[in-house]
């Protein structure tokens, strides 16, 4: 970078000519300070105006030579400086040299031990791939799959990561404990969900108490309740002119997230109707962009969760406060559950404690069961014959019934072919697409090197649609799950210590579903969905439908009299039911 110190004393001729040339020419490209002898300046300065400056300068110009000519500068003094810089130059050059050392010392980080797998970490440091990963994770994977295969190497969002796409690995990744890898969500998901579930482990407790409500054992007795919350839900449909599919399904998701979770206590109603209307505003939050500032969405979300936090702290004082008989016996809601929770110190949870649990329970609970339910709706509007043998089904399971009722857990577990339409749903939509661990420290698995720090990360979406893996992996085809897959290539709610813990009860729930919609009930699509395609949402890859399918509800067979009048859980016969629990 050359400029002449000198050019910057008050004597000096070339500076008078550069503060003339602005007055006169009234232009600040007349900053330049020029460094020439007169000679050279009638030849640069016409060169540099030309180039540079608009016509209206040239006036200018010619007054800046005349006076030059009259002013005491020796012709036959040396050039100084053939080229000057303004200070913009300056900033610019200096940005790209740190930029250029930034990017040295990211490539030079860059692990190239030979059992890394290859792949790019992206053109510019930090950022990598970022924007294309963000903006589609499954099409950015597929085409890094063609290039480097099943495991690459790739930088996003400021982390390097192994993607597998590989069974194996994948598989590996997750059943060898927590000792190499810890999960791993992006911070603003965890300034929502808090931590304490996440990074609990089976021998905590934490985690084997949850999985003990929410097993098929735990859920036997509620899923009477669970029935009659999904028909009471269905009626209203068919009141409506209208449904929009998914709002509808996660208001059915959150019912009965709301009662596993906190129970069905009469005098609670008012609070959990509170913490009910909370929740949408909470779970929507967490995967919108993390601004903090007030009239955002993340703003607004982080106020709803502080304030469930003040409900459940209610919830929590009343519960305390009651008989001690309740607390006898086994819980039949989380929230009683982790209120006796003991760690194996004997410590009980603190309030932040547990409402994290409970707001992770809730988060994990309603879109992704709500996302199955919409997706499922949307194929079986596609597919005919698909919906023929669900309904044939349906009725099927209603024919061998004797006294109607709420459905049974073995008469859920029974419906064959809605299991294989749910699962099938699964792998199709791959409701949760990926899932992501962090290394501990430098981790091998069947000669694939994992450094310390680096992020592995599944992409069980690229698994489900790999046509090596499952035939037609485009087709809707539910009876593929008639000889079940190897584990290992269908892995929709993950595998190992941090596998889903609300599995049984999304089944569970997507199966009543559909044998009532299905069964009680016709319905057809209202308006034409032909460009209707699901979507990855921005910051946590949830499939989302682009437009809202809607359908119209009626009634499919003449009124029944158990269907006239379903079990309310609110208000009615509450208290009696309540007590049996
Ligand atoms: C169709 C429905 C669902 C799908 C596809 C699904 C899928 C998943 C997946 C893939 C994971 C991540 C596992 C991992 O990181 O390895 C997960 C975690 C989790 N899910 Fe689900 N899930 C569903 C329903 C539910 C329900 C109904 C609940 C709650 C009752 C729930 C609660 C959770 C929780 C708490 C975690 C965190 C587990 C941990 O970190 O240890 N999920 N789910």
């Amino acid at each position: 970078m050359l400029i002449d110190p000198r050019s910057k004393t008050e004597n000096c001729p070339r500076s008078r000519l550069y503060w003339a040339g602005v007055l006169n020419g009234g232009r600040t490209v007349g900053r330049k300070r020029l460094s020439a002898s007169e000679d050279e300046l009638q030849i640069s300065l016409p060169a540099l105006v030309d180039s540079t400056i608009p016509q209206q300068f040239h006036a200018g110009r010619e007054r800046v030579i005349n006076r030059h000519q009259s002013s005491t500068i020796q012709p036959s003094q040396p050039p100084r400086c053939s080229r000057v810089y303004t200070r913009h130059e300056y900033v610019g050059v200096c940005l790209a040299g740190v930029l250029f050392l930034v990017w040295l010392f990211w490539e030079f980080y860059d692990d190239r031990r030979s059992n890394v797998p290859k792949g790019s970490l992206g053109f510019l440091p930090y950022i990598g791939e970022t924007s294309e990963f963000v903006k589609n994770p499954a099409e950015y994977t597929a085409k890094r799959i063609e290039k480097f295969g099943n495991l690459f190497k790739g930088a996003f969002m400021g982390v390097r990561a192994v993607v597998s796409t590989d069974p194996d690995f994948s598989y590996a990744r997750d059943t060898q404990g927590d000792h190499s890898f810890h999960i791993s969500l992006p911070w603003s998901l965890r300034v929502m969900l808090g931590e304490t579930y996440n990074m609990s482990t089976e021998q905590s407790g934490l985690q084997k108490l949850v999985l003990g409500i929410l097993s098929p054992e735990g859920l036997k007795p509620h899923v009477k309740h669970i029935d009659a919350i999904i028909l009471e839900s269905l009626i209203q449909w068919e009141g409506q002119t209208v449904v929009e599919v998914s709002s509808a399904c996660k208001k059915i998701t959150r019912r009965i997230a709301l009662f596993m979770i906190l129970g069905n206590d009469h005098s609670e109603k008012k609070i959990h109707d509170q913490i009910s209307d909370l929740l949408p505003i909470f779970i929507e939050a967490a995967s919108s962009t993390p601004i903090y500032l007030p009239g955002t969405a993340y703003y607004n979300g982080y106020q709803a969760r502080l304030k469930i936090e003040k409900l459940i702290a209610r919830l929590i004082r009343r519960r305390t406060k009651a008989s001690v008989e309740k607390f006898i016996g086994p819980s039949h809601n989380v929230l009683d559950a982790l209120l006796k929770y003991q760690t194996s110190e004997g410590e009980h949870l603190n309030l932040r404690q547990i409402s994290d649990v409970v707001c992770i329970l809730f988060f994990g609970c309603q879109n992704p069961s709500a996302a199955a339910m919409t997706c499922t709706i949307k194929e079986l509007c596609d597919l005919p014959s698909v919906r023929r043998k669900a309904v044939a089904e349906c009725d099927a399971v209603e024919a061998r019934r004797f006294f109607p009722g709420p459905l049974t857990l073995a008469e859920v577990r029974n419906m064959r072919f809605i299991q294989n339409m749910f699962k099938e749903t699964l792998r199709k939509y791959s409701i949760v697409p990926l899932t992501v661990r962090k290394a501990k420290e430098d981790v091998e698995i069947n000669g694939t090197l994992v450094p310390r720090g680096w992020f592995a990360v599944t992409m069980s979406c690229n698994m489900h649609m790999n046509p090596k893996l499952w035939m037609d992996p485009d087709e809707y085809n539910p009876s593929r799950f008639e000889n079940p897959p190897k584990v290992k290539n269908y892995l929709p709610f993950g595998v190992g210590t941090h596998m889903c813990p609300g599995k049984t009860l999304a089944e569970v729930m997507v199966s009543i579903f559909f044998y009532h919609l299905l069964h009680k009930f016709k319905w057809k699509l209202d308006g034409k969905y032909e460009d209707m395609k699901i979507e990855y949402g921005t910051f946590l890859p949830t499939p989302v439908s682009k437009e809202e399918i809607r359908i119209i509800v009626s009634r499919r067979r003449p009124k029944r009299k158990h269907l006239s009048s379903p079990p309310a859980i609110w208000p009615g016969n509450m208290k009696t039911q309540s007590s049996k629990f």
